[in-house]
This record gives structure tokens, C-alpha cells and sequence, in this order.
């Protein structure tokens, strides 16, 4: 299983480096890297299992951030009507996206970044995704709300770059224009 000491941080270059394409069919390392990605954010929001491990809870978790350049991330997350999002997104890709954009009102965190940086980060509202299952079956979804924001915030983990590269500098909590905020 990840624990803590499995994600790198902040100044390590493989937050900063874009990772590759899989090739499928998969490897036992690819699925065995699938299943852990996602067995640690159960974990990480199962109160017990969080507590006893000392993880740092989570809603997504990026192959990088275990420093394995694959373009893979998990999403275990409720969307607004309270259904549980749960898959492994292989070669994910935003095929379209809306114009108007949101943002988390209190902010992004990182498990990767030990300190809080504050600051809206602009997201778009709403993405239709296509990415391929461990199966190796291709899915397409439109999301939108938190599944949509955590979506973005681990793609741009795959492309080595971090949530608060979105910030504005000079005002991190300047109006985003064409947004709703999500609270
Ligand atoms: O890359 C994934 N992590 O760093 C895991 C910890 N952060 C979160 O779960 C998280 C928290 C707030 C907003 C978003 Cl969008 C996300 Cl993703
Ligand atoms: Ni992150």
C-alpha cells in the first residue's frame, strides 16, 4: 500500500515533469500502479485507516507524485448529487470544455506541497474527458463540480504542473472572470 513517505515533494523533479503515455495492454507494474493509486485515497478517507497510517486525505493521486511518470492518476470523490466516483483514468485527455470557469472558494491543497497555499485556482466549470480503463476500454464523461476540479488538478500533475502555478501572484484572491465559485 502508499503511505506518506511513498509521495514526493515539493523540489522533487518529478512534480515538474510530464509523464508518459501507457502502452497498453498493461503491465503487472501498470495495474499494480492503478490498483495503489486508488487503494490509497480509500484509505485516505476511511477515518480508521487515515488515523492508523497517518495519511493526509485525498480525492485524486497522480502516478507522478509516486514517482512514476505514467499518465495515470486515481479519483475517488462524491459528486454533487452524492454519487461516489471511483475509477483509475489511463491517457486521460479534456476533449472540450465549457467557458465558464469555478474555482474552490477556500482553495486547492496538495499532497505533494506541505504548506497551504491560499488563492482561488481557476478551473474550467465543466470538461468532457475521455480516458482509457485498466480494461483498456475507452470511457468518455462530462463532469463538472469537484470531480471536474480534482479531474484538472491531477491532469495537470501528468503535465508537471502544480496547483498553485494557477494562482494569481499578485492577487490570489482576485475575481476570476466567467466563474462561479464552488463552496
Ligand atoms: O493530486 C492530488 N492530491 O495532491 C491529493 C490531495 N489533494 C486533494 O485531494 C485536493 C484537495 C483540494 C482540491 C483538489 Cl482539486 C484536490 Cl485534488
Ligand atoms: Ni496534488
Amino acid at each position: 500500500m502508499i503511505l506518506m513517505e511513498d509521495i514526493v515533494r515539493e523540489g522533487h523533479p518529478a512534480l515538474r515533469t510530464r509523464a508518459e503515455e501507457v502502452v497498453f495492454p498493461l503491465t503487472e507494474e501498470d495495474r499494480k500502479l492503478a490498483h495503489d493509486l486508488l487503494e490509497y485515497l480509500v484509505n485516505s478517507q476511511d477515518p480508521e485507516m487515515a488515523e492508523k497510517y497517518s495519511l493526509r486525505g485525498g480525492i485524486g493521486l497522480a502516478a507522478n507524485q509516486v514517482n512514476k511518470l505514467k499518465r495515470m492518476f486515481a479519483l475517488h470523490v462524491e459528486d454533487a448529487k452524492g454519487e461516489q466516483l471511483s475509477f483509475v483514468a489511463i491517457n486521460p485527455k479534456i476533449v472540450s470544455h465549457s467557458v465558464e470557469q469555478t474555482y474552490i472558494t477556500s482553495g486547492e491543497g496538495c499532497l505533494s506541497v506541505d504548506r497551504a497555499v491560499p488563492g482561488y485556482v481557476p478551473r474550467h466549470a465543466r470538461v468532457t474527458v475521455k480516458f482509457m480503463t485498466v480494461d483498456g476500454e475507452e470511457k468518455k464523461l462530462r463532469l463538472s463540480g469537484l470531480p471536474a476540479i480534482a479531474f484538472q488538478h491531477e491532469l495537470d500533475h501528468l503535465n508537471g504542473v502544480m496547483f498553485y502555478d494557477r494562482i494569481n501572484e499578485k492577487d490570489p484572491f482576485s475575481d476570476i472572470p466567467n466563474s462561479s465559485p464552488f463552496e
